[in-house]
């Protein structure tokens, strides 16, 4: 079939999208927070009530109670499950995404309100979730919409898998998947997931590549109770000074991660890996717009695409308990947690990354003989993931490609983190494809998130379009 009336369809219903854009940046879906754990179910309602209107058969999965740091426990958003189309002779593609979003307060820096959709004179529509991960999950929806009015067919059936806890581990997702595996995903063919950006802002890339990600909480504690500094500097052990001392030893300032053994399980780079770098639309000037100024480590592309997605590196997030408001407050915080995380490659496992950290903070910790007590947890982890892209999944979708933008899509891998790619992959024994809507330089997970008018709406063609060419692709292809 012809897609240039489904195109027509998107051109002119813009501002419907962007509208129902809207509508979702409206709800602070923010799943690492507890009190916004209400709002992040809002956001799941949303998109239940907005796939039930096109006529999609939806459900919701309870996957159990989330245990908090603190010893409570917190009932975990619902998976949203939804099914369009039904018909044995198409093939059944599972789209994924997540409907929850980091964290976001004007005062980080935004130059409007995080949960307010703006659009700029660029056409840049701003707001937290906008690229990561609302305005993918409503490709779909808008590509489902724009065939239920044209009355056209879906080429394929479109199972949705959204769930509300991305952000924070992905938690009690993979548990369903197991269940499911051979039940609800059963008749899966091919997998897609729209979560992740362009190298750059001009040309579409296939992802075929993700790093994993262990997050740790470091806590040290020792006074019964916050002191004034005044009183009990110099007689005490500071939490704090310890947490400075211990974490100050996990990375250089060169990005090198100084945990001994780490660095041990990496995969060789191979000459056929080398190759895969050549040729990626990736300049340096793309970067520093993206990093907001020129603070590389390294002076080559070259470099830096590998230490983004084929090298590990560990990132300092912050420290909970330590007193960071504006002034000058003369307190000895009693307790305080440093959290970091490892961005693993292949074949790095979980564990063994667990194990040596454990094992290098406490022999830290040891130097320095201190009364204080330190305790060290991993929050959650993923482990990093790799496809291969010579599959069919991928040959349709850099079809869509090139009838959407007239040009052939990057290859590339990713630094960040999505496990349940994995899982997915594991568990269904499927081909999984990434394809991303959104810039290099959307600025997720920081101030002024962003999605371009213009990538949200090809976006969606190029989504309904990678529906199309999958059905198109003949058994001796498959
Ligand atoms: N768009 C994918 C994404 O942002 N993934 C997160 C996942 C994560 C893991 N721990 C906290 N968030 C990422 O940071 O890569
Ligand atoms: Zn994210
Ligand atoms: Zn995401």
């Amino acid at each position: 079939m012809s897609v240039a009336k489904f195109f027509d369809y998107v051109e002119a219903h813009q501002s419907d999208f962007i509208d129902r854009l809207r509508k979702a940046v409206e709800i602070p879906s923010v799943s690492s927070e507890a009190a916004r754990r209400p709002d992040v179910v809002r956001m799941s309602e949303f998109l239940v009530s907005e796939l039930e209107t096109l006529g999609a058969s939806v459900e919701t999965r309870d996957v159990g109670m989330q245990k908090m740091h603190d010893g409570t426990t917190l009932k975990l958003p619902p998976v949203v499950l939804a099914t369009y189309g039904n018909d044995p002779a198409k093939k059944t593609v599972l789209v994924y995404g997540h409907y929850d979003v980091q964290p976001a307060l004007k005062e980080d820096g935004w130059n409007t309100d995080p949960f307010t959709l703006v659009e700029d004179e660029e056409g840049r529509l701003l707001g937290r979730g906008s690229t990561d991960d609302k305005g993918p999950i409503l490709g779909w929806i808008n590509v489902i919409e724009a065939h239920k009015s044209l009355g056209l067919e879906l080429p394929v059936n479109l199972k949705m898998c959204f769930e509300g806890m991305e952000e924070s581990g992905s938690e009690g997702l993979d548990d369903l998947i197991l269940l499911e595996a051979k039940k609800y995903f059963a008749d899966v063919d091919v997998v897609c997931i729209s979560d992740n950006y362009w190298l750059g802002t001009t040309k579409p890339c296939l992802t075929y590549g993700l790093r994993g990600v262990s997050y740790f909480h470091l806590s040290i504690k020792g006074p019964g109770r916050d002191l004034h500094s005044g009183v009990f500097g110099g007689t005490v052990h500071e939490p704090m000074t310890d947490l400075f001392a211990v974490m100050s030893n996990l990375v250089a300032p060169n990005g090198k991660i100084l945990i001994p053994g780490i660095y041990d399980q990496v995969a060789p780079l191979t000459e056929e890996e080398e190759r895969t770098y050549d040729n990626l639309a990736f300049q340096m000037d793309e970067l520093h717009s993206a990093v907001g100024s020129k603070v590389n480590i390294f002076d080559s592309e070259r470099d830096i695409l590998q230490h983004r997605w084929r090298y590990p590196s560990l990132s300092i997030h912050g420290v909970e308990g330590a007193f960071y408001n504006a002034g000058d407050k003369t307190v000895v915080p009693a307790k305080v947690i440093g959290k970091f995380s490892i961005r693993s490659v292949p074949d790095m496992e979980p564990e063994k990354i667990t194990e040596l950290v454990k094992k290098h903070i406490e022999s830290e910790f040891a130097k320095l003989n201190s009364k204080n007590v330190l305790n060290i947890e991993c929050s959650h982890a993923g482990k990093p993931w790799f496809a291969t892209p010579n599959h069919w999944n991928y040959v349709a979708a850099a079809k869509a490609v090139e009838k959407v933008f007239n040009v052939k899509p990057d290859m590339t891998r990713e630094g960040g983190s999505i496990p349940v790619t994995l899982s997915f992959q594991d568990a269904l024994n499927k081909n999984v494809l990434l394809l991303p809507m959104g810039r290099g330089d959307d600025g997720a997970h920081s101030i002024n998130e962003k999605l371009d008018r213009s990538n949200y709406i090809q976006g969606i063609k190029l989504l309904g379009t990678y529906l199309h060419e999958i059905a198109e692709i003949k058994a001796e292809e498959q």
